[in-house]
């Protein structure tokens, strides 16, 4: 694997004349003139302090990037700004280093022509790669840092399907795979099945497929998308936008390069309802970050997410929506406070659907300018989780806009009654918040 890096920094760097191929080591003569020794047993350390012209972040970026196509989690990125250090001694280091110099430059011409047995990697501008991951199989895992909102895969399904029993499943799959290319039956039939047996393609569909929006009786099976493993507490979300026929995944939260990506396969409430639902559809024992915390913190977990549960149930509740809309309101409220101290930052699909309930809530009473407000919440929370092309986040944006458009405006009382544009100005956030939550207190 060393061999192959080498050889493609070196295709890489052929045209650079700042990049000198020595007899043992690459030298780049940028910062503190890093190097990269041939032998990869006397490797190290890339790194420099930025100084001259600068150019020395450029390449250590370059190299680190190349490096982790090949070398995955292994590279270990550093900053000392940001208090962050080399895994070795500087001793160590400076003894490899006085091990692998010593010799004359070579003339970069020697960088062209040389023929090599290694494959060039793509060096494409996917967001991940693909990598081994502990107790799982493979997995994503991301390349560099990415934001939150950040749209990391928008995949069209290699086949969508309903679901039937195992034999009509097979037949059904056996059928559609006749209609896709080589190279797509080859994507399929290299996806994981937990269901080995005589019907071998449902098998593959039952651990990969994954539900058109939710509740939805059709799933897709998709190339990449089907490799991002389940977590209980991911970082991105999935959604199946209908008009594009495709599959989105966008971080929910910031990721730091060498994070997992991983998605919720569909289901909240406590572990031992997560793992009995993921074990009986997916067939396979739940081993992500949440369900692996020692036993205290998994019990303080499960009662948020039982709280969750009701309040959700609550805020929803047409029976309260009526009479006694501030019953409703007030659970959408604590909805959002436990949803920040189960998930943290996390932009949780909840978030954009329990704006949603507030709005429908205030809106049904006639109260424009609070509506205005929740649908904006909603928007932006759903631009996050699925993008601006979301059918989803259009419906709210349209909401944001005109609040009356939608079908329950006035549909219980005008109690509440508000002008739109009559939010209050000039207050702080914590007084904006009572109002908008109808609070006195
Ligand atoms: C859709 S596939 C994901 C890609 C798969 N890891 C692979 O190697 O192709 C789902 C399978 O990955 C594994 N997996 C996913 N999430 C997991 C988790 N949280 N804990 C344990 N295994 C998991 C299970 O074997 C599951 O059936």
């Amino acid at each position: 694997m060393w061999a192959q890096f080498i050889d493609i920094i070196r295709k890489y760097y052929q045209d650079d004349d700042r990049i000198k191929l020595c007899n043992s080591y690459i030298e780049f003569e940028s910062g503190e003139h890093p190097i990269l020794p041939l032998d990869g047993y006397k490797f190290l350390r890339f790194s420099s302090k930025i100084c001259g012209d600068g150019t020395v972040t450029g390449y250590i970026r370059t190299v680190r990037h190349i490096a982790q196509t090949i070398f995955g989690l292994r590279v270990r990125p550093w900053t000392e700004a940001a208090d962050e250090y080399g895994f070795y001694d500087w001793r160590d280091v400076h003894d490899s280093r006085r091990s692998t110099i010593g010799d004359t430059a070579m003339t970069p011409s020697h960088f062209a022509g040389e023929r090599s047995d290694y494959p060039i990697l793509v060096l494409n501008d996917k967001l991940f790669e693909v990598l081994g991951i502990v107790n799982k199989g493979r997995g994503l895992v991301a390349r560099c840092n990415i934001k939150s909102g950040t749209r990391i895969l928008c995949e069209k399904p290699l086949f969508l399907l309903r679901g039937t029993p195992d034999e009509l499943l097979h037949c059904d799959v056996a059928s559609k795979l006749k209609a896709l290319s080589k190279e797509e039956q080859r994507q399929f039939l290299s996806l994981h099945n937990n269901f080995p047996g005589k019907h071998s393609f449902a098998g593959i569909v039952k651990t990969n497929g994954l539900p058109c929006g939710p509740g939805a009786s059709t799933g897709g099976v998709y190339p990449e998308i089907s490799l991002i493993n389940h977590s209980c507490i991911p970082n991105c979300h999935n959604a199946w936008n209908e008009e594009t026929q495709r599959e989105t995944i966008h971080a929910i939260k910031d990721i730091v390069a060498g994070e997992e990506i991983t998605i919720s396969y569909g289901r909240g409430g406590p572990a031992s309802e997560r793992q009995a639902f993921l074990q009986r559809n997916f067939g396979f024992n739940c081993q992500c970050e949440l369900c692996t915390l020692p036993r205290e913190e998994l019990q303080a977990s499960d009662a948020r997410r039982i709280l969750i549960r009701e309040l959700d149930e609550k805020a929803g509740d047409p029976f309260t929506a009526g009479g006694e809309p501030l019953a409703n309101l007030w659970s959408c409220q604590a909805l959002l406070a436990l949803l920040i101290d189960e998930y943290g930052s996390r932009d949780m699909a909840l978030i954009p659907r329990l704006y949603y309930d507030a709005f429908q809530i205030v809106i049904a009473h006639g109260d424009e300018a609070r509506a205005m407000v929740f649908a904006e919440r909603a928007y932006k929370a759903r631009v996050n989780c699925e993008g601006e092309d979301g059918p989803e986040t259009k419906r709210a944006k349209g909401f944001m806009q005109n609040p009356r458009s939608h079908l329950s405006f006035a549909l219980y009382s005008k109690m509440w009654e508000t002008a739109q544009n009559s939010q209050p100005r000039n207050i702080d956030e914590d007084q904006f918040e009572r109002w908008l939550w109808r609070r006195q207190d």
